[in-house]
């Protein structure tokens, strides 16, 4: 355990990250990147010790891993703008699995996925780079989850569905097998999901229906 690791974002779904982290006993020193009025602060006991201008002065000083720890409830820019930056420093970038965790030996998993408490990956899933998998959500044999998408907590996802890049699944939802859901979608809170939804709208509801197309106001 000599490893030291960045967490950049010092907010709530920081807190998820590094409860899990902690647990996990990988790295014998992590440090928070927030905003600058931040700095000097701490989470759970762990220091911010810098903001995104300390980066590169802070790899040189042995800080060899860095993970995003921005949350995201349905546009990820700010998330995907960071694992870029992280990227060009030269930040080794790991997964993140909670100890809880379940997670098959033959699922795929990419770089800079968070996987949270008691969350269940089932054999053939690909998780792309930078995925979300919250708390307690279950994601069933061969379904593929696109880059930067976050699937909330307590979601399931029935075998061989396929989500896009970008995509926020609500909380609580469940969408039947083999389904496609495209990129740039939220799904709403508890929704249940019985026919492919098209990129790039708003959708929620029991069953589940496409309200309105994405756009800047509502990508919160
Ligand atoms: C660890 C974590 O916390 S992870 C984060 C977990 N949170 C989530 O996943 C939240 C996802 N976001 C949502 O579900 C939001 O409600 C959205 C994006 C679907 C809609 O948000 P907004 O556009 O702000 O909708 P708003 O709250 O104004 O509601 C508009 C209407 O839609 C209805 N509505 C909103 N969400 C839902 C939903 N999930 N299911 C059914 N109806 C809904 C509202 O009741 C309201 O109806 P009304 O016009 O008849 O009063």
């Amino acid at each position: 355990m000599n490893e030291r690791i960045l967490l950049i974002g010092g907010g709530g779904h920081c807190k998820s990250v590094l409860d899990s982290l902690l647990r996990l006993e990988i790295y014998s020193d992590i440090g928070i990147i927030d905003v600058q009025e931040n700095v000097g602060r701490n989470l759970l006991g762990i220091s911010v010790v810098g903001c995104d201008d300390d980066l590169e002065r802070l790899f040189k000083k042995g800080y060899g891993n860095a993970f995003v720890t921005l949350g995201s409830i349905g546009n990820p820019t700010n998330r995907i703008r960071l694992l870029n930056r992280i990227t060009a420093v030269g930040f080794r970038i790991p997964a993140i699995i909670d100890s809880s965790a379940i997670v098959s030996s033959d699922a795929q998993i990419g770089t800079g996925v968070f996987i949270g408490k008691g969350a269940i990956i089932n054999a053939g899933c690909v998780i792309n780079t930078g995925v979300i998998i919250n708390s307690g959500a279950i994601i069933e044999h061969d379904c593929i989850i696109g880059a930067f998408a976050h699937v909330a907590p307590g979601t399931v996802l029935s075998g061989g569905v396929q989500i896009g890049e970008n995509t926020h699944i609500g909380a609580h939802s469940v969408i039947r097998q083999q389904l496609t859901i495209g990129s740039g979608v939220t799904i709403g809170i508890g929704s249940v999901v019985v026919a492919d939804i098209e990129k790039d709208v708003i959708a929620y509801g029991n069953p589940c229906r496409e309200v309105r197309l994405s756009n800047e106001k509502d990508k919160f």
